[in-house]
């Protein structure tokens, strides 16, 4: 598993690992050597500017500027401050580099090739402002390539949002672990190629801080995947009731599709009368009834998972229909307008969670049912997970699965492509199939938004929403050939 440490476990696992033996100044040296490697892989010897702010990630950029000096690097040194300003570990390796030390400035850009981001990492603690800020949009400006060291300056390791200003950089070099604010929002932007190199902190501590958020990879939940057994019949796969829209009838029919590419055994799209035949017609495969008989499927527990929202219309007959589900304990998957609906009243949504449930907003859906949550993403989306009793998939290219014990994963895979319409509504029928099947709520919802994000990935340009339940055929092959041969993905 990928764990992602906050900056606070980040330094604790730093002061355990110091407390166990190893010295501050070897995690640095192991820190530079780490950045200076990663530079020396994929640039031939030319002119670079160090840049050092006034604590341990200057520390970083002076072993950095010494170990590509003696592989013969031109390297000059710019230092926020004085040498004897400076404290600790970061002094140690700054008395090492017998080059001159530079005023930090803009003029240190000219004639660069390449720049070295060393002036905040993880300790950034407010905003960049004044002559720094003009050095930064100097920084983006320049022709130069930018490495950054552990983040790029002005840019939160924990929420990814920028204070101030930030560095745009080429490629990232961080250390033991990512951060939040790798994955987040514009953080991820910004970071460019994000790497992440061991210095000697061991897994071991890492693990003694219980990470408990991690990057969506299958590890996190392939073992929960709902492979059928060769016995098995299709009741054992779920049945779906995906309450149908009579106007937007295409959010369901995406919807069911993935529901039932997921792997769902039945599928039936509740509607009204004027809409079940569109529903009807749209796949064989599918299963019609009129709304009017919705309780009445409820009573029937092999109606074991429930999707209500896309398309639905917002109002009381939505806001009826999701209580009724949640109340019978079913597994749930709200999103859109099953979210909006309660957004005069999201108390009374929340009280009625009882089953597996998984809410799928986008930001404008979030903020309706949790508009007093500030904060970055992925701690807007763990507090909606407490708050509703639900797991929470906050969506965007920075997808977050939050589950309401604490957990949370954050999506990795770029794939802008899936910004069209519909692609929501194929996430939710994903999550539903999954459910429907018996996986548990998060790891359900943490492999469709992986799914989702792989076939959007993988179809590249020009993709609609249809082309995403299509692509899914292959993803799930991939994975059943990990499973049954241990093929890595
Ligand atoms: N385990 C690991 O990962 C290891 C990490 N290591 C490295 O240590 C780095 C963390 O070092 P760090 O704690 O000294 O913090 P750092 O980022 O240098 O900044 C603090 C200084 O900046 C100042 N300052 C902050 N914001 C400011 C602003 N807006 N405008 C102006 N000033 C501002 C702040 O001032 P203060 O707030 O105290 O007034 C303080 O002086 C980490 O990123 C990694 O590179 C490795 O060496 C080894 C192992
Ligand atoms: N730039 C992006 N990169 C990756 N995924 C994205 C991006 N923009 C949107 N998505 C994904 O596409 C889906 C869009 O959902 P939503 O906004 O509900 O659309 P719709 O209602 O049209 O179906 C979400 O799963 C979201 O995570
Ligand atoms: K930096």
């Amino acid at each position: 598993m990928q764990e992602i440490l906050t900056v606070a476990q980040m330094y604790e696992a730093d002061r355990r690992t110091i407390e166990s033996g190893v010295r501050g100044e070897i995690l640095m040296e192991n820190a530079g050597q780490a950045v200076s490697d990663e530079i020396v892989k994929r640039f031939s010897p030319r002119a670079v500017s160090v840049l050092c702010g006034p604590g341990n990630n200057g520390g970083d950029g002076f072993v950095i500027a010494r170990l590509l000096r003696d592989q013969g690097w031109n390297v000059r040194v710019g230092l926020l401050g004085d040498v004897e300003k400076l404290a600790g570990d970061a002094r140690i390796h700054a008395e090492k580099w017998s080059g001159i030390v530079e005023r930090l400035s803009p003029a240190m850009l000219v004639g660069a090739d390449l720049v070295v981001d060393c002036i905040f990492g993880a300790g950034l603690s407010r905003d960049i402002e004044g002559d720094l800020a003009v050095l930064v949009t100097a920084i983006n400006e320049c022709p130069a390539a930018v490495v950054a060291v552990d983040m790029p300056s002005g840019t939160d390791g924990t929420t990814g949002q920028i204070r101030g200003v930030a560095v745009d950089a080429d490629f990232t070099v961080s250390f033991c672990r990512p951060k939040p604010g790798h994955y987040l929002l514009p953080g991820k932007d910004l970071c460019g190629q994000c790497i992440i190199r061991d210095i000697g902190i061991s897994a071991d501590i890492v693990g003694s801080l219980a990470p408990d958020i991690f990057i969506n990879t299958p590890e996190i939940w392939e073992s929960y995947i709902p492979w059928p057994a060769n016995s098995g019949h299709k009741y054992q796969r779920g049945h779906v009731l995906a309450v149908g829209g009579t106007h937007a009838t295409g959010a369901v029919r995406l919807a069911a599709r993935a529901a039932r590419r997921a792997g769902a055994g039945l599928l039936t799209v509740l509607a009204e009368p004027a809409a079940l035949s569109l529903y009807a017609q749209d796949a064989p495969g599918v299963m019609v009834a009129p709304m009017a008989k919705f309780e009445e499927l409820m009573q029937d527990p092999r109606h074991n998972a429930v999707l209500i929202g896309p398309g639905a219309g917002v109002g009381d007959e939505t806001r009826k229909r999701v209580i009724h589900a949640l109340h019978a304990a079913r597994a749930c998957v709200l999103d859109a307008d099953a979210l909006t609906s309660f957004a005069d009243d999201p108390s009374t949504l929340f009280f009625a969670v009882q089953g597996a449930t998984v809410m799928t907003p986008h930001e404008g859906e979030f903020a309706r049912l949790f508009d007093n949550l500030a904060g970055d993403k992925l701690s807007r989306a763990r507090a909606a997970a407490k708050r509703s009793g639900s797991v929470v998939i906050l969506k965007g290219t920075d997808s977050i699965v939050a589950a309401p014990d604490g957990r949370a994963v954050i999506n990795d895979v770029f794939a802008p492509w899936l910004a069209t319409a519909g692609s929501g509504d194929v996430l939710a029928g994903l999550v539903t199939g999954l459910l429907a099947q018996g996986m548990p709520a998060f790891e359900a919802a943490a492999m469709a938004v992986w799914l989702h994000a792989q076939a959007g990935q993988a179809f590249g340009p020009g993709l609609i929403a249809e082309d995403i339940p299509d692509a899914l055929p292959g993803l799930l092959a991939r994975l059943w050939q990990r499973k049954a041969h241990g093929v890595v993905m």
